[in-house]
């Protein structure tokens, strides 16, 4: 099986988790571009959606399926997303896509997080996928050596084919460290967050997944954590 296609079966299971008559939270990237478009069959049984990205936001309206914004919604069910790497705890890195901050705003107010991954991405130790971290623009250089102290190697993200930084739908710039071993996931989050000048870090533990829908050519695994 192609990683598409694992991504497509871990994306179509994902649907026995979504709660009828209620809200969703979808997140951002090729796995929940999957899971949008078999969301898009069983719209009419939704109350709608809450986006974590512009980019989902419009694929989403583009299959027809509301997007709140989340000022406007109280609670949301399930948030449902794919990631960049997940430990044996349910912790993760995410923000290969540039989405993490709207992604951890919205599963933090999600009563489930679903992680729906190709088979690769489940780790022992995360940190081989450098780890992106959102910046104020003007605190680019700071953070970088700060997150340098902790024995990371902070690379600006660009703009594909440019020299140019690559700018989030917030206005932010992505540090995407290098070289870390992340063995206390919860640990380095709350040391990240501390630096002055970081929007969001990547790494969710403080809220990690409740459930990992895992594709595998033997077929989908759950993981419960
Ligand atoms: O910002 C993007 C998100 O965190 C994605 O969920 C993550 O990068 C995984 O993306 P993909 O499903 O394309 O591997």
């Amino acid at each position: 099986m192609t990683q598409d296609e694992l991504k497509q079966a871990v994306a179509r299971s994902a649907i026995d988790y979504v709660v009828e008559n209620e809200i969703i939270g979808v997140g951002t990237g090729s796995t929940a571009n999957f899971f949008i478009d078999e969301l898009a069959k069983i719209k009419h049984k939704i109350k709608g959606t809450v986006a974590s990205s512009e980019a989902t936001a419009a694929r989403l309206r583009g299959h027809g399926i509301d997007v709140f914004d989340l000022n406007d919604v109280a609670e949301i069910a399930v948030y449902i997303d794919g990631a960049d790497e997940i430990d044996a705890s349910g912790a993760m890195i995410k923000g290969g896509g540039a989405a993490l901050t709207r992604e951890k705003i919205v599963a933090s107010v999600s009563k489930q997080f679903v992680c729906i991954a190709d088979g690769s991405k489940l780790v022992e130790v995360m940190g081989k996928f450098p780890l992106p971290v959102e910046v104020i623009p003007m605190a680019r250089a700071s953070v970088a050596r700060a997150l340098a102290k902790l024995g990371g190697t902070p690379k600006l993200r660009l703009k594909p084919g440019t020299e140019e930084a690559f700018v989030t739908d917030n206005g932010g710039y992505l540090l995407d460290v290098a070289g870390l071993s992340i063995t206390d996931p919860k640990a380095l989050e709350a040391q990240i967050n501390q630096i002055v000048g970081v929007i969001a870090v990547g790494l969710f533990a403080a809220r990690g997944a409740n459930v990992c829908l895992l594709g595998t050519a033997e077929g989908v695994k759950t993981l419960k954590f």
